[in-house]
């Protein structure tokens, strides 16, 4: 396949976004040096983003990617109805295959007993990080234990075992209360000796006394609610028209009048010089800079037409830029024609132009990025109820954008912004400290620059670093579920306060998805493209440290906390995250847990009291 130089703009944005420079606020994540940006504009990318050799057609992939699109289009539809006109085809009529095979997918975890959430809900013993440590303070625990006589509960659905640190065992067939245990459960809980009880026939328990915090939706008990599918189906809904997918974009020239060149107006890397209050074009008034990234910078500006404030984002002109943004555009102008009122949270396109040779991209203004906020915040972790909500609202998101046969392949946190800043500060009842709480969570989806159709042309490397999948470092191909995978880094940074996986290397990277998620299956390795396989040892285990590894990356790769230390199960809302982690923590794309799959979870099934 033909060799190429492609650059992607979140890879390249997730070493250092050149807008938090802008803004002089170096990110924490990044430890190690930053880079010199005016060098990057003037020799390109660096050296991470540049990809070296196409990637396979997307129709080769090594998995079943249509799971994730077709399954949840069919779920859009309520998941009932006969639906030919998706990827999957026939396979969705009658009913929808691929919805049952979701259902089978969730069901197990919704099968469990009350009980395993309850024996799981037992204090760990193990040590907890300072974020998740703060946020469990304050959680009380009752004492509920499981009668299990080994040092580990076992709660599976086999789903991810090979990324579990402790063997199965069909002798935990019972918890405390002598209430069955099905072996196919869905979270591995380390569970210490001192921890076990024996069964007591006939005891009553109260789940809510359990995490005061989390209140039933209805007056069901939080145990019925976990027994019961029907409270987590999605609701039917009426039939959508199948998806339109936007194929050219014209985009309309602007002239301009004003007589001046590009020497007046542009940046030597293509950047437009952004002046505040200067009229830009007879319709839009500048008015200041939000943010700039690899494509272009973008500027709050007053719309005369709409009396409005927008955003344009003023992609820079250069071409490869300019054509990029084309794809962008026509991702945008497919948002908006299947989703006008804007139900699923995804930036609306409002109107484009070509403006002084730069493509002129404008949508509606929103606030802060969840990034801006955490910094604020002093990397405080949002509290429980508002990672709840930015979760659902992003497998909302990212469900209907695949639904549209769309890849976001760039989700992170400086690319969700929030509908409105506004927050009031609160000290902690635990901690002492004062922090900032959002009045608001409501978020929108940006950033569609790397958004990628499925059945179109893919590069190789895409996401930025930290929220990467392993298919991509692996050079297997990748689709819907990288997506996935980056919701799930995303979750965690919420939790913690800090990025997932803090580097810049692939191997490291291995080594860091070892500790926090568990060991790679060997078969999967074997599928691994022959370059990357070269990344692990016979035994399939990432090879890490390599010789030239500086030994405080060493220290900190071995001081990383694996997920269930770092969702100590001291709640239920804890219990049931980690337990849709681990689905989303799935090596191999083809069982990793779709975003409406994750919708129907239960940990979106429970109202988490409010904040503090
Ligand atoms: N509609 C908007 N309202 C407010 N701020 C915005 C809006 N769109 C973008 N921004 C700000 O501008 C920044 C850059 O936007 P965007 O991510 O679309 O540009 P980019 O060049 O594609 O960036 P990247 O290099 O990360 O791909 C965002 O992080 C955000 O802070």
């Amino acid at each position: 396949m033909a060799s190429t130089v492609t650059a992607t703009s979140s890879a390249f944005a997730g070493n250092n976004s050149p807008y938090m420079d802008f803004n002089d606020c170096g990110r924490k994540r990044r430890r190690r040096q930053r880079p010199n940006w005016q060098e990057f504009y003037k020799n390109g990318f660096p050296q991470e983003v540049i990809v070296i050799e196409d990637s396979a057609s997307p129709r080769a992939s090594p998995f079943d990617s249509t799971k994730h699109a077709a399954s949840v289009w069919n779920g859009y539809n309520g998941g009932y109805e006969n639906w030919t006109d998706v990827a999957n085809g026939p396979a969705l009529a009658n009913g929808g295959a691929n919805t049952q095979e979701a259902a089978a997918t969730t069901q197990p975890f919704m099968q469990q007993t009350y009980a395993s959430s309850l024996a799981a809900a037992a204090p760990a013993r193990n040590s907890i990080p300072t974020a998740a440590g703060y946020r469990s303070t304050g959680m009380p625990y009752n004492g509920a234990a499981a009668a299990t006589p080994s040092s580990t509960l076992a709660l599976s659905t086999g789903n991810n075992l090979s990324a579990t640190n402790a063997p199965v065992s069909s002798s935990y067939s019972t918890l405390a209360n002598g209430m069955p245990l099905s072996p196919t459960l869905a979270v591995w809980m380390p569970m210490t000796q001192s921890m076990y009880q024996p069964p007591m026939p006939n005891a009553t328990y109260h789940p809510e006394a359990l995490c005061p915090r989390l209140r039933p939706r209805s007056s069901n008990s939080i145990g019925a609610a976990l027994t019961n599918t029907a409270a987590v189906q999605p609701a039917k809904r009426k039939r959508a028209s199948p998806p339109t997918k936007v194929e050219r974009v014209q985009v309309p020239i602007v002239p301009d009048t004003s007589g001046l060149g590009p020497a007046d107006f542009d940046e030597e890397d293509g950047h437009y010089k952004v002046v505040a209050n200067t009229n830009f074009t007879s319709r839009y008034t500048i008015l200041r800079l939000l943010g700039q990234g690899t494509f272009g910078k973008v500027v709050q500006c007053f719309d005369q037409v709409t009396k409005k404030f927008c955003a344009i984002k003023i992609i820079r002109s250069i071409p490869k830029y300019r054509e990029a943004s084309l794809i962008e555009l026509r991702v945008l102008k497919t948002i908006s024609q299947n989703d006008p009122d804007n139900e699923n949270k995804c930036i609306q396109l409002r109107d484009y132009f070509e403006f002084r040779k730069h493509v002129c991209i404008v949508t509606d203004l929103y606030s802060w990025s969840v990034f801006d906020f955490l910094k604020s915040n002093n990397y405080i972790p949002f509290p429980a109820k508002h990672i709840q909500s930015f979760a659902r609202q992003l497998f909302k998101s990212v469900a209907f954008l695949h639904e549209l046969n769309l890849v976001h392949t760039d989700l992170k946190p400086e690319n969700i912004l929030l509908v409105s800043n506004a927050c009031h500060a609160v000290r902690s009842p635990t901690l002492g400290f004062v922090q900032k709480i959002l009045d608001n969570c409501d978020i929108c989806l940006i950033d569609f620059g790397s958004a990628t159709f499925n059945d179109e042309y893919h590069s190789s490397v895409v996401s930025t670093r930290h929220y990467r999948a392993p298919e991509i470092i692996l050079g297997m191909g990748w689709s819907f579920p990288c997506d996935i995978w980056s919701i799930g880094c995303l979750i965690v940074e919420l939790f913690t306060g800090q990025a997932l996986f803090q580097t810049h290397e692939n191997s490291e990277h291995l080594a860091m998805m070892e500790r926090i998620i568990g060991k790679f299956d060997r078969s999967f390795v074997n599928r691994a493209a022959r370059p990357a396989r070269k990344m692990f040892d016979s035994k399939g285990n990432a090879m890490y440290p390599l010789s030239n590894t500086p030994r405080k990356n060493v220290k900190y790769v071995e001081s990383l906390k694996s997920l269930e230390q770092i969702f100590a199960p001291t709640c239920m809302e804890n219990v049931l995250l980690l337990d849709l982690l681990r689905k989303i923590f799935v090596y191999d794309p083809a069982k990793r847990i779709t975003a409406r799959e994750a919708l129907w979870h239960s940990y979106f099934s429970y109202e988490i009291a409010s904040p503090l």
